[in-house]
């Protein structure tokens, strides 16, 4: 198998509370594998470990070949695994344009200097608008970042992170509080940017999961449950049990 992103025995312990419990994970390159499970999972621990905002009490994490159990995020982004809508700033009074080229900058190891003058930054923007482009926002070029709806905004983001030239995207929650117009536009994005990328997310809305995801790990009380497709998955008794259990129907 083609391995972007492997985990071994991935344990969190918070004093004594072990959230993440001997963890092995593995995801293949270029697919779309989702983390879910009921909530207090461990998902967003596990997602942590994983983007290294949390580092592990024990385990190892090893991305396309090398061990990056000890490295800081902006590290790993540096390899190409970059975690989108929770480091990608969006400035909200700087425009679609500037925000995105203010990641290109970013990206090229250049300081963010907003008094630099727009001609300068002009050399920018032809990579800016290949990433506006992308997500589907060539339209709202100039709007400022804080007028745009919701969904947009998210859009916005993401092409923020693709500015970062990541081989591997790492999604917290992309749907969490999208309306089902906006729900649909992102999956579309999704997987358009996941055609020659890898891409790891933790998504509670399983509709979204059964037709984005090509594979699931889920995840209950720190441990997997079951690893397959949806429909693999959604068949497990244990699966079945843990959500139940939890509440959901
Ligand atoms: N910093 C922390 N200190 C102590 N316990 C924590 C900490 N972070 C998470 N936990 C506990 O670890 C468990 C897993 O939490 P986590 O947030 O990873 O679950 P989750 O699957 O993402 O849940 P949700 O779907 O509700 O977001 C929970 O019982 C939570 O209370």
């Amino acid at each position: 198998m083609n391995i972007a992103l492997e985990a071994r025995g991935l344990t969190k312990e918070f004093k004594g509370f072990v959230a993440v419990k001997d963890v092995d994970l593995t995801v293949e390159r270029g697919s779309i594998h989702a983390l879910i499970g009921p909530n207090g999972a461990g998902k967003t621990t596990c997602f942590n470990l994983l983007t290294k905002f949390l580092q592990p009490t024990r385990g190892t994490i090893i991305y396309e070949g090398r061990d990056i159990t000890k490295l800081a995020p902006a590290e790993i982004a540096q390899l190409g695994m970059v975690r989108s809508f929770q480091i990608s700033a969006v400035f909200p009074d700087l425009s679609v344009l500037q925000n995105v080229r203010v990641a290109v900058q970013r990206k090229r190891g250049e300081s963010f200097d907003f008094w630099r003058s727009e001609r300068k930054l002009s050399r920018f923007d032809d990579e800016a608008r290949r990433h506006i482009d992308e997500v589907g926002l060539a339209d709202f070029l100039h709007h400022r970042a804080v007028e745009l709806p919701y969904g947009r905004k998210r859009a916005l983001e993401i092409a923020a992170t693709l500015a970062l030239n990541p081989d591997m995207l790492l999604l917290d929650e992309p749907m969490a509080g999208m309306a089902q117009a906006d729900v649909e536009r992102i999956s579309a994005l999704i997987r358009r940017v996941a055609q020659n990328r890898t891409v790891l997310m933790v998504e509670h809305n399983l509709s979204v999961v059964a037709s984005l995801s090509d594979r699931i790990t889920v995840l209950a009380r720190g441990e997997i449950l079951a690893e397959g497709d949806y429909a693999t998955v959604s068949r497990a008794p244990a699966v079945i049990d843990a959500y139940i259990g939890a509440g959901y129907e």
